[in-house]
């Protein structure tokens, strides 16, 4: 179908373009047909390849129900189709939403409202039954950084009035979308209602989208996803330039009735609710009731000069370096690594006892600034086509820049920061410090499959065999390059202690300070993260299982305030040290924290002078300050429920840190 339709009764428009058209100076030169009002002529199915006549019972009625409430003006069921897709990010441009990257193929740049540019954590609830199926009990008179709850009535009346109208004005999308290779056994089906056109064109990238989904779900159950920017439009009313509500903000998810509702935000891990909403806080919560894992990680498939391959997962916390690790080009000659997933990993043990994981996005959301051919060449050879940049500078000859592009950029062209400063390029350091390019958490939104370096199984239905589990985050001190993890409880501490330095991926911290982030989950637990830890623990009695081996990674450890390690390419020097412990060689020796590499063992041929002993220093002092912060920790954050396997790792690692 086509979004704009040459003949008025079919053409699906949103009231915005109707007011370009009207008032506005028709430099898109809009073709949009003015309609009658909604409020005359009640709400419009569009035509669409796909009519409300055509959905499965349960679809039809969840889209039926939403329009009583919403009432938006307009409905149109997502087909997926490339011509959709056109008409969509043609709407876009012709209402200046998108603005089109002439330098490339079919890219195309969105500005936010500077007050939506990340994930809001204090507005995100998780809303069940009963609190603690959400939430740890904390220590008396602490409060809870592990998540917020709200009753589910409570939080139903609230969203309901949030809700009411809030589509007014509006096209109601449908969105029917697949969380893992459309089909496999491993993947689940979301409807996700939205009246954003930038979402839509988002959710076509990230997610498999569109009427095969349908056919696959045909009338079985799927996850209710409601999303709506929280703006509607009254006859004549002028759209913003990027509509949302920060002060109704709310992003809720109920676990026990597979629900999403997001209100108010048009950013994408706010309101691509296939992402952290779906594949994370309430897929973890499957997960938990069928005996699986899904995890904030990146998935790679690492190839050894003999030819061996084996795959990795790995959780570091947001802007912690998962995309650029899940696209590591090897600095070791011989190494070969594919990209499975960036983010998200979803595992299951087969009926061999292997631990397979799927990838259950279909593009990546990557942090743009400090991506460049240095850096993440096979990002860069991947997101200059078909890739929506949200948030990024722009340049007079049709491209983007950002933090990290200064080589790469042709030194005639000018700059327009993501805030509309002209001429960025001419202010001084400080300033460009002040008033960055763009925005820290800008991101391109681009295919996976686009990635030269995607693993030729990334979309296999059975997923890939784990053989390894790295956790890891910002520590400028005390945490060495890398150590192992002594068992699977050990590991479960390991993954339970992670702190990071808080980044720009969060808009309700200041950055720098060290955060916990348990398994890189603390803002994506679905359900209480004590309950979590006992999950985690439990798995390793499955009968007949293998059991991947644990590492936990840092390589951002500083001296004089600058990264002693390279990082990035260099990091598969870290890796082959972890294939050769999942191959049982003896290049492992204690430490309180953990195994670590034997002296040599870490291959640093070629690196350059390099303080190896710096990055192993693990001064009593420090350890026992992190002993002591982790204890603080769980017993505050847990009180009571700290699994007994978890509280043993604690005083054994309290243990060799007093041995020192
Ligand atoms: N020093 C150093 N910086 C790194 C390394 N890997 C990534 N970074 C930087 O960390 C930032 C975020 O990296 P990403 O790979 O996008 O992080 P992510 O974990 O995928 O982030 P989310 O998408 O928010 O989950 C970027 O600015 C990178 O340049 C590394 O090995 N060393
Ligand atoms: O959810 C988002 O906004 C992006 C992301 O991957 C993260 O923050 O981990
Ligand atoms: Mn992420």
């Amino acid at each position: 179908m086509s979004i704009v339709s040459s003949d008025p009764a079919l053409s699906p428009l949103p009231r915005t373009p109707l007011r370009l058209a009207g008032g506005l100076p028709t430099k898109t030169g809009s073709k949009f047909i003015p309609r009658t009002s909604p409020a005359t002529t009640g709400v419009r199915y569009l035509s669409a390849s796909i009519q409300l006549t055509d959905l499965a019972p349960r679809v039809r009625e969840f889209v039926e129900e939403h329009v009583k409430i919403l009432r938006p003006a307009n409905v149109h069921v997502c087909d997926g189709s490339s011509e959709e897709n056109q008409s969509m990010v043609k709407l876009l441009q012709d209402i200046g939403r998108l603005k089109k990257l002439d330098k490339y193929e079919n890219c195309y740049l969105a500005i936010t409202s500077p007050e939506d540019v990340a994930r809001v954590e204090k507005q995100t609830y998780v809303c069940t039954t009963k609190k603690e199926d959400s939430v740890p009990t904390p220590a008396p008179r602490v409060e809870s950084v592990l998540g917020n709850w709200k009753d589910p009535q409570e939080m139903d009346k609230e969203m309901e009035s949030k809700f009411q109208g809030s589509m007014e004005g509006r096209t109601m999308y449908v969105i029917p979308f697949s969380m893992g290779p459309l089909g496999s056994k491993l993947s689940k089906i979301g409807i996700q209602l939205t009246d954003s056109e930038y979402v839509v064109a988002s959710m076509r990238i990230m997610t498999r989208m569109g009427r095969g989904v349908l056919d696959v779900l045909k009338d079985g159950s799927f996850v209710k996803c409601v999303h709506s920017v929280g703006y509607p439009l009254s006859e004549g009313q002028k759209d913003a330039e990027w509509p949302c509500n920060k002060k109704k903000l709310a992003i809720v998810q109920y676990p026990e009735r597979n629900e999403i509702k997001s209100f108010g935000s048009g950013y994408g891990g706010n309101s691509l609710l296939g992402k952290k909403c779906f594949a994370l806080r309430i897929a973890s919560t499957i997960a938990r009731d069928e005996g699986w894992l899904a995890e904030h990680m990146l998935i790679l498939g690492l190839t050894n000069p003999q030819g061996v391959k084996k795959y990795i997962a790995a959780a570091f916390p947001s802007a912690c370096g998962k995309t650029n690790m899940a696209m590591l080009t090897p600095t070791i000659p011989g190494w070969k690594a594919e990209c499975v997933g960036d983010d998200i990993a979803w595992m299951r043990f087969n009926e061999e006892g292997r631990l397979m994981a799927i990838n259950p996005e279909n593009g990546f959301f990557g942090v743009a600034p400090g991506t460049n051919t240095g850096s993440n060449p096979n990002a860069m050879g991947t997101i200059f086509r078909n890739t929506i940049f949200t948030n990024v500078a722009s340049t007079s000859d049709g491209g983007v820049f950002w933090e990290g592009l200064e080589k790469e950029v042709p030194a005639d062209v000018s700059i327009t920061s993501w805030l509309g400063t002209k001429n960025w390029e001419k202010l001084t350091d400080h300033e460009k410090k002040e008033k960055p390019a763009a925005h820290p958490n800008s991101r391109f939104c681009t295919p996976t499959s686009q990635c030269p370096v995607v693993d030729p199984d990334w979309e296999d239905p059975r997923g890939v065999p784990i053989d390894a589990i790295l956790f890891g985050g910002r520590r400028p001190r005390t945490i060495p390059l890398v150590y192992e993890a002594n068992s699977w409880n050990h590991g479960v501490f390991v993954g339970a202690s992670m702190r990071s330095e808080a980044t720009s991926a969060a808009s309700d911290f200041k950055k720098g300070g060290l955060l916990h982030d348990p398994f890189a989950m603390r803002p994506f637990f679905g359900y209480n993260f004590s309950h979590y830890l006992q999950h985690w623990l439990r798995l390793q009695h499955t009968p007949g299982v293998q059991m991947p081996k644990i590492f936990h990674v840092n390589w951002f450890r500083k001296s004089d305030g600058k990264f002693i390690w390279p990082g990035f390419g260099d990091n598969i020097r870290v890796l082959d040290w972890i294939f050769r412990r999942c191959d049982g060689e003896d290049v492992a020796q204690s430490s309180p924290l953990g195994l670590i590499p034997k002296e040599g063992t870490i291959n640093t041929e070629g690196l350059g002078p390099i303080d190896m002993a710096s990055l192993f220093q693990m001064p009593k002092e420090e350890l026992r300050e992190e002993a002591a912060v982790m204890e603080d920790y769980f017993e505050k954050q847990l009180s009571g429920d700290i699994p007994a396997e978890v509280r043993q790792e604690l005083e054994q690692f309290k243990g060799r840190v007093d041995a020192l």
